[in-house]
């Protein structure tokens, strides 16, 4: 396992491209490799999840290229995909755990699902029980709760789901699976949650019925094979958003970030908090809105962060409590008890190591309260293996008074392979 030392920085300064969305990177693959004739993805995220994508698909039986950035997926349509004679390896990654076991529900074939030891952990009834209502045959440990999970796919009838959970991972699974199944698929869920898929399928061709938390679609409809340019993760911005509003004399810009309506909850966050935050050049690609977002050294107050405004922030929480310990007053971050089935429990992992940094944090049962300014330590500190804790923590380390040494930064890698570099380019 690789460590990683963060000394304190006076400034940060300069420009950056963020890379390619990682939900959208996922779906451009997922959604080219049922459709019929060829995907081009410019601006994918080749990171490790990512790739992990791109291998399923592979042994499912689909031709893939990718170089950098760049992804050409031949897709024959649902039936190009055939029975894998491997696992199906999903890595670290969640999301492509959930939204490829909504499309190998349809297919007529068996597959065996395996992931790391942090995937072993999520739950994944939230999918297998919605898909098997559908009609699919599916087990796992804990009666189809958790990896390794066989999957035999076959004839499934759409059903009218009510989701317990605000997941973009479980929508998106019924909804794939529906495109398949005889009849209309229905899904409502309690709120919005990032709406991704729903506007990639539009552009691949297909129809939907949209009406605020509920998506309904129709069985039998066929995916055209289109030209698909990824915007900048926001999630991956958020770093940045929180350093440059920490970092004493910073000023940072980053370029063509995706600004999708249900993924800005860090937007409204920062600019609630007071932060110096402009937004510029805004366009539309492919049903997603993108823009330049500049962000200078700012002075903060603490707010109550919960309600709706949580699936559309839900990744960016471990950085938001960085931020919230420079902020003057108390924070509240409520109703994300979403946060415990992540890559790590992400409550105890963000309270456990800003703790040892000197924040004034603690956990509830739903979020954490965070009592600010303080001036954060050095010390030495743990990603668990989980990305988002990795550079939530390399964040801390720019505005400590002393050394930070954070164990497993590899995992980083999972999300912002280049998190590092760029973060060096603007010191
Ligand atoms: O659909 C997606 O691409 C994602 C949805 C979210 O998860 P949930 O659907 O579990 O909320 C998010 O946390 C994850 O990083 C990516
Ligand atoms: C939760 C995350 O991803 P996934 O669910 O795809 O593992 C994340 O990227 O923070």
């Amino acid at each position: 396992m690789t460590k990683k030392i963060v000394s304190p920085v006076n400034s940060l300064k300069g420009e950056i491209k963020i890379p390619g969305d990682k939900s959208i990177s996922h779906r451009a693959v997922m959604f080219g490799a049922i459709a019929d004739g060829k995907t081009t993805i410019e601006g994918f995220l080749p990171g490790e999840d990512c790739l992990s994508t791109i291998s399923c698909f592979q042994k499912l039986g689909v031709q893939i290229e990718q170089n950098g950035d760049q992804v050409t997926v031949y897709g024959n349509g649902w039936d190009g995909l055939k029975e894998a004679t491997d696992i199906l390896d999903v890595g670290n990654s969640g999301t492509t755990t959930r939204l490829m076991m909504g499309i190998l529900a349809t297919r007529p074939f068996h597959s065996v699902v395996i992931g790391d030891a942090s995937i072993a952990k999520r739950p994944m009834a939230r999918v297998t029980v919605p898909l098997k209502e559908m009609g699919a045959k599916i087990d796992g440990r804990g009666e189809g709760n958790y990896t390794p999970l066989a999957v035999r796919g076959g004839m499934t009838k759409g059903i009218t789901y009510n989701s317990p959970v605000a997941s973009a991972q479980v929508k998106s699974a019924i909804l794939l699976a529906g495109l398949q199944s005889e009849g209309v698929t229905t899904v409502t869920e309690p709120h919005k949650s990032r709406d991704h898929t729903e506007r990639m399928l539009k552009a691949f061709g297909v129809e939907l019925e949209e009406n605020e938390t509920t998506v309904s679609v129709r069985g039998g409809q066929v995916l055209k094979g289109q030209k698909v340019v990824v915007p900048g993760d926001i999630s991956s911005a958020a770093f940045f958003l929180v350093a440059g509003a920490i970092v004493p004399n910073s000023e940072v810009k980053m370029l063509n970030v995706g600004v999708n309506e249900t993924r800005i909850g860090i937007i409204d966050v920062l600019t609630q908090m007071g932060a110096k935050l402009t937004i510029s050049n805004e366009r539309v690609i492919n049903e997603e809105k993108m823009a330049d977002l500049t962000i200078c050294t700012s002075s903060l107050k603490g707010i109550e962060i919960g309600g709706e405004i949580i699936p559309r922030l839900i990744d960016e929480i471990p950085v938001i409590a960085v931020l919230a310990t420079q902020a003057n007053g108390t924070t509240v971050i409520k109703d994300a008890e979403e946060l415990k089935v992540k890559e790590t429990n992400r409550i105890d992992t963000v309270v456990g190591q800003l703790k040892k940094l000197g924040a004034n944090i603690e956990a509830t049962e739903d979020g954490m309260i965070i009592h600010g300014p303080t001036q954060l330590t050095g010390g030495n500190v743990d990603s668990f293996g989980d990305h988002r804790i990795g550079m939530a923590m390399a964040i801390a380390g720019c505005i400590a008074n002393g050394k930070i040494e954070i164990e497993d930064v590899e995992a980083i890698d999972v999300s912002y392979p280049t998190f590092f570099q760029h973060l060096q380019k603007l010191v």
